[in-house]
């Protein structure tokens, strides 16, 4: 098949008559728990560990979605079979909830139950228990005795373990009795796109219901083209010569190969003269042209805050002046250049967070000058670079909320705080959320604002705003989506990478990882900006932090800054220092390091000081 065209689903019915318990259990059996796993966890996004070690979390986890989508009474929901940004023999689960998001929380312990149920006994046991919860909960469609209709949608990466784990999946949730809607290779975002349109009824109603592939690229690049055409009056339409083509680095993941799609669309969009603003894509580093996510991708280029390595043959002599980095499931995006004398500069998901939020606030503005009518806000994690959420509050003058790390958390914190709620991750994970009121004020801008002339500014801002819904995943930060919104806003802003790098410098930042037996072993506040044990590491964080402040005296500044955590995707613990200097946030982030490897039970001999290099 061409490479651009989407592709189709195949669709899996569920076992007309379910397996017996026997049989459940013969299945669940056939896939024991490692020896080598004493618990597995949820961890930040889902069950993620080297792929032998999956096949029995990914049964029992067929049959806890299909049990999922019974209990809400048929609603649709997902599984997807990635391990995101980690190295290639890894692989793991993320759980899609009907209306696109995360699993619910609760329902995230009892898969976390089921996946740890020491054998097929205990794991029935649990599996009768949801059933019945599902079908007292859904008493009209049980009359004889049967759960109610269940549908599993699953996507996978580009991992070489991705189809086998699938099958598991299937298998599983088809013995449940559970259609399954196999999406095959798509983006992470892809899939939790199609639950949330699946199930239309909880979709907001401007957006266009689309459930397949060639249904989100239709939403994102009509949306696209909208928002961009609305730049005929501020830029005159044109593009800036060093924004005209944009580089993108798959990652040599699924990003890559979904992406390049666009092609096919934008060529369409040009033949119907639809040319206003559009950019020239270039996708580099395609799944197969070198290792995943090694040395390119958007985790090692935020957190090396390194250019990322170019494997596909067509880079050659590419233009690094605009260019992206996804990551392997391309939930993420970064942006980066390299300027006239070859520095590379970084601009990540801090930065995208004040572009994006301070956009829509202008926008806002143009019709409700007071600011008053939609609160926006944006959601930070504790690795959030110091002079962005500086930048935040005293510049764009916005509210900033601070909390853990992990979609689960940043997603529920837009959702509950703000009407608009901006949330990135520093590494590139975010989205924006609209809300009830702001639907609301667009409809009531919408009636107060017709017949006034086009190119009234309040209409052009509300021509802006009304498709943002669309283009933006509501669902989970996306990587197509983020790129698309990120090059439309320089677009109608007139901007380049280096004017946005110029909004605020960031302050230099060191990031690192610590091996330990058991990473468990650290806990931590909250929003994780202090480790609540061993009490004797953050005593010893404190004074490093206080001694570098001494050190530096960078007066009125912000303070260096020093945090560690044990990773929910890695085994290893997080390390993460900035201060005023380089050589500063390098410093504090070796003897954070060696703190760890001291106090924490460290693997190995201890690490040795970190030295960052620039470009
Ligand atoms: C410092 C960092 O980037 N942490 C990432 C990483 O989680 P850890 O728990 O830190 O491994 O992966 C998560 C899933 O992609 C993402 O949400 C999070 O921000
Ligand atoms: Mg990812």
């Amino acid at each position: 098949m061409h490479r651009n065209m989407p592709t189709s689903p195949k669709i899996y019915h569920g076992n007309s008559t379910p397996l017996a318990d026997a049989e459940l259990a013969a299945l669940i059996d056939a896939h024991p728990k490692p020896s080598s796993i004493s618990e597995y966890s949820y961890g930040t996004a889902g069950f993620r560990y080297e792929a032998g070690l999956l096949p029995c979390v990914f049964v029992r986890m067929g049959i806890f979605t299909a049990l999922r989508s019974a209990s809400l009474g048929g609603e649709e929901v997902g599984a997807m079979i990635t391990a995101s940004h980690n190295a290639e023999p890894d692989n793991g689960m993320k759980l899609a909830d009907s209306h696109g998001g995360m699993l619910d929380a609760a329902w995230e312990e009892h898969a976390v139950s089921l996946a740890n149920a020491p054998d097929s006994k205990h794991a029935l046991a649990l599996i009768h228990t949801l059933s019945d919860y599902a079908k007292g909960n859904h008493p009209d469609a049980t009359a004889d005795g049967r759960l109610p209709k269940m549908v599993v949608h699953i996507g996978r990466d580009t991992r070489s373990h991705s189809p086998p784990l699938a099958a598991l999946v299937i298998r599983a949730a088809r013995a449940m009795g559970a259609t399954v809607i196999d999406h095959g290779e798509v983006s992470t975002p892809m899939l939790h796109h199609f639950v949330m349109h699946a199930n239309g009824h909880l979709l907001p109603s401007s957006i266009p219901q689309r459930c397949n592939e060639s249904g989100y690229y239709e939403i994102m690049a009509m949306s696209y083209a909208a928002l961009l055409r609305t730049g005929t009056v501020g830029s005159g339409g044109k593009r800036l010569p060093t924004t005209s083509t944009l580089v993108i680095d798959g990652a040599c993941g699924i990003g890559a190969s979904k992406v390049d799609k666009f092609q096919r669309i934008f060529a369409k969009l040009r033949a119907e003269g639809c040319t206003t603003g559009l950019p020239v894509l270039h996708t580099v580093n395609f799944p197969g042209e070198g290792p995943l996510n090694e040395e390119c991708g958007a985790e090692f280029v935020q957190k090396q805050q390194l250019p990322p390595k170019l494997y596909s043959k067509s880079a050659a002599g590419v233009s690094k002046e605009y260019m992206t980095s996804f990551d392997g499931d391309a939930d993420r995006v970064v942006f980066h250049f390299e300027d006239k004398s070859g520095k590379f500069h970084l601009l990540d998901g801090d930065k995208i967070a004040v572009l994006v939020s301070s956009f829509i606030q202008d926008e806002l503005r143009c019709i409700d000058p007071d600011g008053k009518a939609v609160k926006c806000g944006v959601v930070q994690t504790a690795y959030a670079n110091g002079s962005s959420t500086l930048y935040l509050k005293n510049v764009v003058k916005t509210n900033v909320i601070i909390a853990k790390t992990g979609v689960k958390f940043v997603h529920a914190a837009a959702h509950h705080h703000f009407d608009v709620g901006v949330y990135f991750e520093a590494n590139g994970h975010g989205t924006v959320l609209f809300g009830p009121k702001f639907y609301d004020f667009i409809a009531s801008a919408d009636a107060r604002l017709r017949g006034t002339p086009r190119h009234n500014r309040a209409n052009i801002a509300l021509r802006r705003l009304r498709v943002l819904p669309a283009l933006v995943n509501q669902s989970v930060g996306d990587a197509m989506s983020d790129m698309m919104l990120v090059d439309a806003i320089l677009f109608l802003r007139g901007w380049d990478l280096s004017t946005w790098a110029r909004l605020y410098s960031d302050m230099p930042s060191k990031q690192a990882k610590v091996k330990v037996a058991d990473r468990t072993v650290i806990t931590t506040n909250d929003n994780e900006t202090a480790a609540t044990a061993p009490v004797a590491l953050q005593i010893a964080l404190q004074a490093a932090m206080d001694a570098m402040a001494t050190q530096e005296n960078a007066d009125g500044g912000p303070k260096p800054r020093c945090f560690v955590r044990p990773s929910g995707t890695e085994d290893a613990v997080r390390v993460y220092a900035e201060a005023n200097t380089q050589k500063g946030a390098d410093s504090l982030a070796s003897e954070a390091m060696v703190l760890i490897h001291k106090l924490c039970g460290g693997v190995g001999e201890p690490p040795q000081p970190l030295i960052t290099n620039r470009l």
